[in-house]
């Protein structure tokens, strides 16, 4: 029972790996856990899918069914041993047949001599092979054959009512080939009539055996093929022997053999990957005694091993995506994501396909779609990373490009956003339609719309400040021009001052409104945005003329203007010339005219006439329109009144003084006067060298200094000398005084006692 033994004529061993046994059932019906390892290993069957069958061997105790086997299959059952006569063979044997993808299993010979009466194991090792084998091989001695009685009768009763019992439902479609090998075929009886008695047999069983409601009128013919051949004496006709199991062989190799016996539809259908895994089931509900029914024991296998698969190619699956995520985490997005995961998956599906698809269909398509949704479902994080970076990316494009463009002269903006709006969504939905993968419902419409408000919103923002930019353009214009005119008519203040400032305000402004409006129809502005900008313009423009006006009138640049005004008519005459005032002038109402004439201009400048002319100029809490019409409070204006008016006085008082100046020249009768008074010593002076030339010489001196205009330095040397003199005159008397005299005494007393008591 070590499995390895040779046979008994011998026979060497094979190729290890095609010859190793293996007993998969013991003698204690446990059932092996070597065999997936057996059928990869031992015998390379395991990727053979359905490509394989399997034989099973059906007898009494030896009765030479493992040396057919070993004849047929070059297989190394145990063989008894010629003198033991006992049974070698225990449990359920499998080994792999030499150079064939056959599988044989080599069963406990029925009896049940060694096990007493217990038929227990016949029945369950029937049941087992009937589930696993697509051939069994019913070996019989010739003598055997008509003995109803006999032992192999009853393990076809056996097998027939198993097979009811498992393919009642496969009636007709599934069928096992029984072939009977008849040994010891002397060869007096023909083995047609053997085969004629050994159906007539099976028909009677078959009859004998009660069926499941509904079966009860079906024949043996729905479920069973039959074959029969013989077998010469092994001993007695050694060469026949051998030239007959190798033409028994060619049934199992040739497939061109006309009694080929591997027909599909003997077929089990399980993929060799899974038969340790059915044949265990199958074995595990024997032994419970559960109703064996093998479509379910298919349906579990098809989950068990589609499972096994979908894990194996799943996990390679993982590996393979694992590079993915730390780029698309990191914003960035893959360059051709889309065939890499396609490719990546459906290598995934094939993979599971190639093993799984050979398992029950509905199992197999089931768990197809199972790993199909967990890849697809494990893709979609990348795909929604990849749309977002995607986003990311186009409306960053979307609002360099605006900036770009925005930077030059002459564009039209919204054909500028258009533009770049039709790029970057091209962009995006090229990338986007490149990683929807084939068999997903993923769609883009969310992320689509994500971006259309992403360069919406950046769209409205640039407009906005493209608006302003425009805006604040026509504002300096307009501004340039208000200062103009205003600086214009301010000059000459009259009644239509106003009149005229207002109606050029107007149509300027009118001007600037229509230029605005054609604008801002490129910027795809709303009429409501429209208005609004208009609204705006209205606001600032009459802010910008007031501003131009309140520094017109600042309180000084005012006060000259009244200045001019007064000059202008009290300084100037008619034709512009500066007056001098005469004696006879007067002044007094002139200065009153020109001064109520100057006054007037407060009023008049003290509020803005519109005339009625309607500016539609919006107020609001930064704008008060009506209040805006005063420019000078009642407060000002009389600051300005007071302010001007003593201004004025000085004017007045000036103008005064220049008659005073005229008018102040010495009569001609004084200097007659002079004439007559002064006659005597003009005379004198000229008769007389002495005082004659005397009086030309302080003349000339006097003269010269009057020429170097040095009556300054002359003053002071004068006082100079004044004082030194003063000083030495003192001195002088205080010496006196001390040398004593009359006088001397008398002016002592005189500067009183400090003298005496000094002395
Ligand atoms: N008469 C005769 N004897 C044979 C033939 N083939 C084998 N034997 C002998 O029969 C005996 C039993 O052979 P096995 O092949 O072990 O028989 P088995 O049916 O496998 O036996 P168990 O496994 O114990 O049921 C051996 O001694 C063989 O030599 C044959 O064709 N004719």
């Amino acid at each position: 029972m070590n499995g390895v033994a040779n046979d008994s004529n011998g026979q060497a061993n094979g190729v290890k790996n095609t010859l190793t046994q293996l007993q998969i059932i013991d003698e204690n019906q446990h059932f092996t856990q070597e065999l997936a390892q057996y059928m990869k290993d031992e015998w390379n069957l395991a990727d053979s899918g359905f490509n394989y069958n399997l034989v099973a061997v059906f007898g009494s105790q030896s009765t030479g069914k493992s040396t057919l086997l070993n004849r047929l299959f070059g297989t190394n059952f145990d063989v008894m041993s010629e003198t033991a006569r006992r049974q070698t063979t225990k449990g359920i044997w499998m080994s792999r047949g030499k150079d064939m993808n056959v599988l044989i299993m080599d069963v406990e010979g029925t009896d049940g001599r060694e096990r007493g009466e217990d038929q227990d194991f016949e029945r369950k090792s029937a049941l087992f092979s009937m589930a696993t084998s697509n051939v069994i091989i019913v070996n019989l001695w010739e003598h055997q054959v008509g003995l109803y009685q006999g032992a192999n009768m009853g393990l076809l009763k056996t097998v027939f009512e198993v097979n009811l019992q498992l393919f009642q439902a496969a009636r007709g479609k599934e069928k096992t080939l029984l072939l009977f090998v008849i040994r010891d075929h002397v060869g007096a009886t023909p083995l047609a009539n053997l085969a004629n008695t050994l159906t007539a047999d099976l028909e009677r069983i078959w009859q004998s055996v009660s069926k499941p409601e509904g079966l009860e009128n079906c024949s043996i013919g729905d479920y069973f093929d039959f074959m029969f051949t013989a077998l010469p004496h092994k001993l007695l006709l050694p060469d026949k022997f051998e030239e007959e199991v190798a033409k028994l062989r060619e049934r199992f190799v040739n497939t061109n053999h006309k009694d080929f016996v591997f027909k599909p539809n003997y077929s089990k259908r399980v993929p060799a990957d899974g038969l340790h895994v059915y044949a265990e089931g199958i074995w595990d509900q024997i032994m419970s005694n559960k109703d064996l029914d093998l479509p379910t024991q298919q349906e579990l296998l098809a989950q068990y091993r589609c499972d096994e698969i979908a894990t194996v190619a799943f996990d390679a699956f993982l590996g393979k995506i694992k590079g993915f995520r730390q780029p698309i985490e990191a914003g960035k997005i893959i360059e051709g994501l889309g065939p890499q995961m396609e490719e990546i998956r459906n290598t995934t599906i094939k993979q599971f396909d190639k093993d799984a698809s050979r398992y029950h269909s509905d199992v197999y398509k089931r768990k197809r779609s199972e790993i199909l949704n967990k890849a697809n479902s494990q893709l979609h994080v990348f795909y929604l990373g990849q749309l977002k970076n995607l986003t990311k990316k186009a409306i960053t494009t979307f609002n360099a490009r605006i900036q770009e463009k925005l930077k030059g002269e002459g564009y039209d903006f919204a054909e500028v956003v258009l533009n770049a709006r039709n790029e970057v969504e091209d962009f995006f939905k090229k990338n986007a339609e490149s990683i929807v993968l084939t068999e997903t419902d993923w769609t883009f419409d969310e992320e689509i719309t994500q971006l259309r408000e992403g360069i919406d919103e950046i769209a409205a923002k640039s407009r906005v400040e493209e608006t302003k930019k425009m805006i604040n353009g026509l504002e300096k214009a307009f501004q340039a021009q208000v200062n103009e005119f205003v600086t214009l008519y301010f000059k000459s203040p009259g009644s239509d001052m106003w009149a005229k400032i207002v109606k050029k305000f107007k149509e300027v402004l009118d001007k600037t409104e229509q230029q605005l409006l054609k604008k801002a129809k490129s910027f795809n502005s709303s009429e409501e945005e429209n208005a609004k900008s208009v609204e705006n313009l209205r606001k600032r423009s009459w802010q910008q003329l007031r501003k131009k006006i309140d520094d017109e009138l600042a309180d000084n640049m005012f006060l000259l203007k009244l200045r001019e005004r007064f000059e202008e008519k009290f300084r100037y005459d008619n034709e512009g010339l500066p007056k001098v005032w005469k004696p006879e002038d007067d002044i007094d109402a002139h200065f009153r005219k020109a001064r109520d004439d100057a006054l007037k201009l407060i009023p008049l400048f003290a509020t803005i006439q519109t005339d009625d002319i309607e500016l539609n100029i919006p107020s609001d809490e930064e704008l008060d329109f009506n209040e805006s019409l005063t420019i000078l409070s009642e407060t000002r204006q009389h600051d300005l009144t007071v302010r001007f008016k003593r201004e004025s006085d000085a004017f007045y008082l000036e103008a005064k003084r220049s008659v005073v100046a005229t008018t102040a020249r010495v009569p001609y009768w004084v200097l007659l006067l002079l004439v007559v008074l002064g006659w005597n010593e003009f005379m004198s002076i000229i008769t007389s060298p002495i005082y004659l030339v005397l009086f030309s010489f302080f003349g000339v001196i006097g003269y010269i200094i009057w020429l170097l205009n040095l009556f300054g330095p002359v003053e002071s040397f004068c006082r100079m000398i004044g004082s030194e003199i003063l000083k030495i005159g003192s001195e002088k008397v205080r010496s006196g005084l001390q040398q004593g005299g009359p006088t001397g005494e008398k002016l002592s007393q005189y500067l009183g006692g400090e003298s005496k008591k000094e002395q």
